[in-house]
């Protein structure tokens, strides 16, 4: 327990320090606020620290006798929190339990997540959040991002000012119409941007006060939203052609007069119509960029690249067959077309090696319905077919690129076509969620004699083939937009080019180490993606120097440094001067290990049963 003279030293810290100069002394990110008072510290989930505020912390701060006498570790925090997790049954349910720690306590939400990428990336991305975005009207529950409607022309600037953050580094924003493969979700749209932004901070480091989760309601399409009673969302159909275009002419304006020319502004779930559209009116005119057709495109060419070295082949000595020809397919194919000229053939031999299909079939000149304009370069001179199977028979891809949105398209009949068509025949089922996947890992092995090489949008769990397991990567552009982000922000780039979707792509490669590849996976293990954001970052910084886009000179000397500077600590304040810690704070139970902790906790509250949601 705390000693007299302990007692002493704090009041005497108090009567000499107004709380105001003690709570000013943070990172620029953890800037707190002078009217930050006693019960805020608790309140507010960027300062919460639960039990873990020393008994000197909780005098000073005003707090003694908010919270119960035992003071926890953070890492004891942790392991009650994992604990807790496993008793939720559904993914769902979980998922609830993450979004409410996040909302009480942001830093222990964050350190769990580090913990262990892989198990609960799934939990606040795909597929679960394709679920919360279906249930937004019972998820929601407090602001965690800015609504911003079609009846707010004119006032999206003040609406920016409700945004409690001055310090916002990016943006991430949808306009709710093509939500993962689910299709147009309105309002309930919401939960990407956030679960997106929720990356920047979990898998690279941005700090979460730097980052604004957005939604643009203009109505959706969606009948069956439009007479659900949970929906909460602009009830009317979707406003298309210049009332939209204003609206987001506007809103892009806002941001920057808002929080500076440098803000990152992340185009997530735009529907064909309008992505490739908006990406050519803006990226050349502000920090922007459309992560489903730059991002993807990046992880994918990054897989492509790793299996190259499986393949012993170069890119250019495949032949492409897309199913989907649309923000992600055609983003995918032109950074392909583009690292294959690279290998020095031309763009015109590279595109031909590309075939693209969508609804209307094969991207053929012939076709009477035309091809997209966004998708004229892809157009071959051929007879039209909607016949997919066949033309994996015709053309012999050797790599299937599937982003379609079309649940089980790769057929057991299209992947053994694939198995005749090349050794070690490339599949990559990106479309998300899970179910939307073109096919799964076990239907690929199981139809190509376990020789594919594999990769889906949303993760799968271990597959089992001819007495061998194999952990089959995740192609999802989760793996690049956060290190992306985290250069772009970093180095204040201007913009952000289609040449730093290839670098990320070259490093994210680099990352895939040779058991990666043994064990049937072309990316790496997702609990490197820390790591592997830095590099990323960091290469993205080298090209924004060398294309003259960084806004930041003189170029730093190490450019490791200034992005391990720049990163989100996890680990919680220490609201005392060092010299007012005290040794012999805690609650005094020694207890050896956390699970020990739990253990005896869970002997003493008795079983557990009926506690699940
Ligand atoms: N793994 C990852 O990182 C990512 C995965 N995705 C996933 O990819 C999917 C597509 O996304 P995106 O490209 O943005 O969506 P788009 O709506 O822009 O494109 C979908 C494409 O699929 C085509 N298509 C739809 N139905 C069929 C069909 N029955 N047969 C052939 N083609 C069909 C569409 O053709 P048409 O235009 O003629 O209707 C269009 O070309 C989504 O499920 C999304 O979740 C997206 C981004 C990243
Ligand atoms: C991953 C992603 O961005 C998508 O499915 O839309
Ligand atoms: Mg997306």
């Amino acid at each position: 327990m705390r000693s007299v003279k302990a007692n002493f030293l704090v009041k005497e810290y108090i009567n000499k320090n107004p709380l105001r100069v003690l709570v000013r002394a943070y990172s620029d990110e953890e800037v707190i606020p002078n009217s930050i008072r006693g019960f805020d510290y608790i309140r507010h989930p960027r300062l919460n620290k639960g039990l873990a505020f020393t008994l000197e912390e909780r005098q000073t701060l005003g707090i003694h006798g908010l919270l119960a006498s035992t003071v926890r570790t953070q890492e004891e925090q942790i392991a009650i929190c994992k604990y807790s997790l496993e008793r939720y049954g559904s993914p769902l349910n979980k998922h609830l339990y993450l979004a409410e720690l996040l909302d009480t306590n942001e830093k222990l939400f964050y350190e769990l997540m580090s913990t262990d990428v892989e198990k609960y990336l799934p939990l606040v991305y795909t597929p679960t959040v394709g679920l919360v975005c279906q249930r937004f009207g019972l998820v929601y529950k407090r602001p965690r991002g800015l609504f911003i409607t079609i009846h707010d022309k004119g006032k999206i600037h003040q609406i920016l000012r409700n945004w409690p953050e001055s310090h916002v580094r990016a943006i991430c924003f949808t306009d709710g119409e093509r939500i993962l493969g689910l299709g147009d979700l309105g309002a309930f749209g919401m939960g990407i941007p956030i679960g997106k932004l929720c990356l920047y901070t979990a898998l690279a480091g941005v700090p979460p006060a730097h980052c604004l989760p957005i939604t643009l309601d203009v109505g959706t399409n969606n009948q069956s939203l439009l007479e659900d009673p949970m929906y909460i969302g602009v009830r009317q159909k979707r406003v298309t052609g210049s009332a939209y275009d204003e609206l987001i002419e506007e809103f892009m304006v806002a941001c920057v007069k808002r929080y500076s020319q440098n803000v990152l502004l992340q185009f997530e779930d735009f529907a064909l119509a309008n992505a490739t559209r908006l990406l050519d009116r803006y990226k050349n005119a502000y920090c922007t960029f459309n992560d489903d057709i730059q991002g993807t495109a990046s992880v994918v060419v990054a897989g492509m690249y790793a299996a190259c070295r499986i393949t012993k082949k170069k890119l250019k000595e495949n032949i492409y067959l897309f199913l989907g020809a649309g923000s992600a397919g055609v983003g995918i194919a032109s950074l392909l077309c583009d690292a294959m000229v690279e290998e020095g053939i031309s763009m015109e031999e590279a595109i031909k090696k590309v075939y693209m299909v969508d609804h209307e079939g094969l991207l053929s000149t012939k076709r009477q319905s035309g091809i997209p304009p966004h998708a004229v370069k892809f157009g071959k001179d051929m007879e039209p077919t909607k016949d997919f199977a066949s033309l994996v028979t015709s053309l012999k891809p050797t790599c299937l690129v599937g982003a379609s949105t079309v649940g089980g398209a790769f057929t057991p009949a299209i992947l053994q076509q694939m198995a005749k068509n090349t050794e070690r025949p490339q599949i990559f089922a990106l479309s998300n969620p899970t179910v939307k996947a073109e096919c799964t890992p076990q239907q690929a092995y199981d139809n190509t004699e376990g020789r594919c090489i594999y990769a889906s949008g949303s993760p799968f769990p271990p597959t089992k083939y001819g007495g061998k397991t194999y952990y089959t990567g995740q192609g999802n552009n989760s793996y690049v937009f956060p290190g992306i982000a985290l250069g772009v922000i970093i180095c204040h780039a201007r913009h952000v080019p289609d040449s730093m979707f290839l670098s990320a792509a070259k490093t994210l490669a680099l990352c895939v180490t040779e058991k990666d590849l043994n064990l049937g996976r072309i990316y790496p293990h997702l609990n490197e993606v820390r790591n592997i954001s830095n590099k990323i970052a960091a290469s993205i910084i080298n090209r924004a120097y060398d294309e003259k886009l960084a806004g930041m000179y003189p170029k730093p000397k190490d450019v490791d440094c200034l992005v391990q500077q720049y990163l989100y600590n996890t680990k919680y304040i220490n609201y005392m001067p060092d010299c007012y810690n005290y040794p012999g704070s805690d609650s005094g139970i020694k207890v050896k290990t956390i699970e020990e902790m739990i253990a005896k906790s869970t002997k003493k509250t008795g079983s557990n049963k009926g506690c699940k949601k």
